[in-house]
Order: structure tokens, then C-alpha cells, then sequence
């Protein structure tokens, strides 16, 4: 006999002597039935040599579902879909994917480390108080785990670890992601459709092996990072012109780590005690991004607080634009943000990337995007030959063509965007002849080139514009100066000249004197 159905047999042995037990408790004398309970109860653990739990669905007063419950229930789904011969089917993912699991009062048995054991779904039906129009009935469901009480030790401790683990390893791997947006400070979500991978990403081949490569090492990194003491995170930084994928990057990345996205929009958080509750609200497995972050923190604020001796500098206020900042009274400070990265994620079990883009790098402040926090620099930029055999590939299926070479030519010579190639790349006729996508990324490069060369020569003529301006400008300036000395000079000369015929008329009338003088002596 197999030990699963022994089970059954002395499972059924017992439900009868219950029922009994449940009848002689009827018509026998209280203090018999308290003698007979403690002693049966004796009876029952000495007589039937296995463990029974329970794991109920709802636990506790908040009518929560219980993470135990749903992660024996992803557990159980494989085993549940090749034994159980009546099974529940649940639609996961958008329609993509069907989930399995049995159904009421099936049973499965499942084995570890040589151990047999025995699971079996089951259900409380009672009837409910309210008062209704229609019968209520309240059910509630749980799972029941049966094995010998010899094996106690290792079901109670490895066996049920390794059942929540995988349990909820699938449950991962089967939900469909968020992307969550804050209004206020709350978060609210739609579900993550978005298809970009990183295969579809151009750029090249070594930069996203090695991004692709960083990223998988952090996520399977766990005790890694609680071996050496670090909290389990991880900051990105991308950054480069607009239109050079990355928005698209942090889609990627989520869809490689399988992760939901926190897209925080700075400009609505109001202070820093919303900023931190928006921050504790999210879940492990999470990518928190803040787009464009120069856009929503003044980051020069601290430098230029410093510099005119006004306020905290530990606590510059982020100066958001103007009429925005007057109307949405938004006080985050970099302080707040700084506190956010260093703090929460100190703070919070679970794996979390933080992502910041932006196109202009220069602008941050320094502490901000210190490693540490922003732990890895990525730079995105105009799109490269390599990049572009990508996109050809995914917008044209084009592995190779006679007018790779010009346009590899071209790459070479001028600056364009991934996004503005891409856009070259999209059909352009019903047929979706690649010929007349590649002419119009050669016309659209040569165009471009022609007014990079023109935007230079301007760019030279303003220069010397300018230059010419300067020159005359100082020749002005010599001339005024040549003016200024030239009068200086000239009324110098005139003083001089005064103070000359001063001197004359003074020694006119001293001859006078004289005259009058030796008049008076004769
Ligand atoms: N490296 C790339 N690989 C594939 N597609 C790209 C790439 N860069 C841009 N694109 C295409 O261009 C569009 C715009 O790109 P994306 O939004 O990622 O740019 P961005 O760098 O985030 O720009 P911004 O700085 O303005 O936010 C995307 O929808 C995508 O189709
Ligand atoms: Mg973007």
C-alpha cells in the first residue's frame, strides 16, 4: 500500500470515530464528556502518527489575503495541472498565459528529500448573519499539509521555506507588471505593456551586454549585498540628448528584471514627508525613476545659496520654475531627495533600482550623482553605425544592404538621434519597401549634414561677426582714449599758456610798481 493512501484509510477511520465521538457527546454527562475529550485527544495523537497544518486564505481582522496561501497555491499549480483531476484555470498576464491550480477537496502529493507528503484543498462553509434577500453563505478556503510526525523537523524548516520561496519565484515570474504614477501622495497604476527589450535597444553590442550583465548580477545579488552589509539597491544614471532611448532603456530594463516602475513626478510631490510616504509605498522588485530630474529640482540652488550666504545650505530649497512653484507650493529640497536615496533604501527589505535621467549632466549637483548612490553612469548619445544595423533590423529586417556603406559614410560625418533614425525607418508605403525607408535616412542624413556644415559656417561668421565687433569696439575705445589724451594735452597747454600771460601781467604791473616807486623816491 503506498504511504499517500494509508493516509487516506486512517483519515477515514478517524472521521468515523469523530463521528461517533460527536454522537455519545450528545447524550453523556458533562463531566464524562471533559474526561473523554482530554483523553481521546491522548488517544488520537498516540494512535495516528501524522501532522496536519492548516493555511488558511484570510488571516487576521483585515481580511488579508495570506502571502502563505497564494505562494502554496503558485506552488502547488504545476503539480496540481499533471495530478489533480478537477482544476481551476485563472487568466494571467494580459491573456497571454493560462494559471492552473486544483480545485476544492482535490488532493496532490508532492515529495522532498525523499519525504512523501500530502497536500489537500479544502474549504469552511458557513452561513453567514445578514440579513438578505438571497442565502449568504461565507466560505473559507485553506490548504492542508499532511506528513509523518517523524519528518517534523525538516517539513516545518526546509520544506516550507522551500515551498514559500518557489511559490512566490512564480508568482513573480507569472504577474503582470505595474507602472505606477503619483498624483498627490498616492500612487496610482495601469498595467506595463511596454515592448521594449534590450535586444530591440540600439546600441552597441559590449555596452548592453555590459549594462545587461549588471543588472542580472544585481537581482540575483541577495546575499551578496547582505553578506557585505549594503542595502540591496542600485542607482543608474542616463544621460544624453533627447531622443537617444533613454526612456526606452529603463522599459528594458524592467522587462529584463521582470520588475514594476515607479515613475515619480517631482513637480506634484509637495514637501518631503509626502516625498518619503510615496517612497516607503513602493514595493520590492521596483525600478523608482525620476525623469529629467534637472527639470524638477533646481540644482544649482545650493551653489547659488552658497554664494549669495542665504539659508541652509544642508537644505537648499529646489527651486522648481517659478509660476509652478508659487502654485503647487512644492517644498521638496535636495536634502529630501538626497535623504530618499540614502535613507529608504537603508531602510526597506527587497531590491530597488533608482533611475534618474537627464540631458544635461553637468547641470546636477555633484552630491546627487556621487557614486554610491548613482552607482553606474550610463551615457546615451547620437545614434552610431552598429546602432543603426540594429534598428534596420528591427524596422526593416535588413541584415545588410548596398547602401549600408553610405550610410555608415554618413554616421561618420553628422550627428543624428536613434529616435530621428528610427523615424526614417518606419514604413513609408503599404508595401514597406526598405529602399525607400534607407533613401529617406540618407536624405534625412545628407539634409542634416548640409546644415550642420551651414549651422558651422554661421557659426564661424557670427564669430568673426563678433571678433570684428570686438576689434572695432577697441578701436573706438583707442580712439576715445587718443581724443581724451590729445585734449588732455591740448588743456594742459592752454593752463600753461594762462599761467604765462598771468605771469606777464604780473610782471607788468610789478614794472608798474617800480616805476611808481622810483617816482615817488625822486
Ligand atoms: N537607442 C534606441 N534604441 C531603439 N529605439 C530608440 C533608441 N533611442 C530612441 N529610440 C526611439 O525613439 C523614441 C524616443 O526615445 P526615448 O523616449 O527613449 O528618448 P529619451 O532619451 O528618453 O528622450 P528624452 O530625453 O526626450 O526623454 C522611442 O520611442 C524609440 O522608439
Ligand atoms: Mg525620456
Amino acid at each position: 500500500m503506498k504511504p499517500t493512501d494509508m493516509i487516506t484509510q486512517v483519515g477515514s477511520v478517524i472521521a468515523s470515530v469523530m463521528f461517533a465521538w460527536a454522537m455519545f457527546k450528545q447524550y453523556c454527562p458533562y463531566n464524562l464528556q471533559e474526561f473523554m475529550d482530554k483523553y481521546s485527544k491522548k488517544a488520537f495523537t498516540f494512535f495516528y502518527p501524522y501532522i496536519q497544518i492548516s493555511f488558511n486564505e484570510f488571516t487576521g481582522d483585515r481580511f488579508m489575503r495570506s502571502e502563505a496561501y497564494s505562494a502554496i497555491e503558485n506552488y502547488l499549480g504545476s503539480r496540481s495541472s499533471t495530478q489533480a483531476k478537477r482544476l481551476k484555470a485563472d487568466v494571467v498576464k494580459s491573456s497571454q498565459s493560462i494559471i492552473l491550480s486544483m480545485d476544492d477537496y482535490e488532493e496532490v502529493d508532492d515529495e522532498f528529500q525523499g519525504v512523501k507528503l500530502k497536500w489537500a484543498a479544502g474549504k469552511h462553509i458557513s452561513k453567514t448573519q445578514s440579513v438578505s434577500f438571497y442565502p449568504v453563505t461565507d466560505e473559507k478556503k485553506y490548504y492542508r499539509l499532511t506528513f509523518h510526525r517523524r519528518h517534523r523537523q525538516l517539513i516545518l524548516g526546509d520544506y516550507l521555506n522551500h515551498v514559500l520561496k518557489e511559490g512566490n519565484e512564480i508568482k513573480v515570474r507569472n504577474r503582470q507588471r505595474k507602472l505606477y504614477t503619483n498624483s498627490g501622495s498616492y500612487w496610482r497604476h495601469v498595467l506595463f505593456q511596454h515592448p521594449a527589450s534590450f535586444e530591440s535597444l540600439a546600441m552597441e553590442a559590449e555596452r548592453k551586454q555590459e549594462i545587461m550583465d549588471d543588472l542580472v548580477v544585481f537581482s540575483t545579488a541577495e546575499e551578496f549585498y547582505a553578506r557585505i552589509g549594503r542595502a540591496w539597491k542600485r542607482g543608474y544614471l542616463l544621460f544624453g540628448p533627447p531622443g537617444t532611448g533613454k526612456s526606452t532603456m529603463i522599459a528594458a530594463m524592467a522587462n529584463l528584471l521582470n520588475y514594476d516602475i515607479y515613475d515619480l513626478e517631482l513637480t506634484s510631490v509637495k514637501d518631503n514627508t509626502q516625498l518619503r510616504k510615496l517612497l516607503i509605498d513602493t514595493t520590492s522588485r521596483s525600478i523608482i525613476v525620476i525623469e529629467d530630474i534637472d527639470c524638477s529640482l533646481d540644482l544649482t540652488g545650493q551653489r547659488k545659496k552658497k554664494e549669495e550666504g542665504e539659508g541652509d545650505e544642508k537644505d537648499p530649497k529646489l527651486k522648481l520654475p517659478k509660476e509652478e512653484a508659487e502654485t503647487k507650493q512644492s517644498q521638496v529640497t535636495l536634502s529630501g531627495i538626497l535623504n530618499f536615496v540614502d535613507g529608504l533604501w537603508s531602510a526597506c527589505k527587497g531590491e530597488r533600482l533608482i533611475v534618474f535621467t537627464t540631458n544635461f549632466v553637468e547641470k546636477l549637483d555633484p552630491a546627487l550623482i556621487r557614486k554610491g548612490r548613482m552607482d553606474k553612469h550610463i551615457e546615451l548619445s547620437y545614434c552610431s553605425f552598429e546602432a543603426f544595423q540594429i534598428l534596420a533590423k528591427n524596422y526593416l529586417k535588413l541584415e545588410s544592404h548596398h547602401l549600408f556603406a553610405r550610410i555608415q559614410e554618413l554616421l561618420g560625418e553628422t550627428k543624428m538621434t536613434p529616435a530621428e533614425v528610427a523615424e526614417h525607418l518606419m514604413p513609408k508605403t503599404i508595401s514597406g519597401d526598405a529602399m525607400v525607408c534607407l533613401e529617406s535616412l540618407i536624405g534625412g542624413l545628407e539634409k542634416a549634414k548640409e546644415d550642420a556644415i551651414l549651422k558651422a559656417e554661421e557659426e564661424v561668421k557670427e564669430s568673426a561677426r563678433l571678433k570684428a565687433e570686438e576689434e572695432a569696439k577697441e578701436k573706438e575705445k583707442d580712439k576715445d582714449k587718443e581724443k581724451e589724451k590729445a585734449k588732455a594735452e591740448e588743456e594742459a597747454a592752454k593752463e600753461k599758456d594762462s599761467s604765462k600771460a598771468e605771469v606777464n601781467e604780473n610782471g607788468f604791473c610789478e614794472n608798474e610798481n617800480a616805476e611808481l616807486i622810483s617816482k615817488e623816491k625822486k
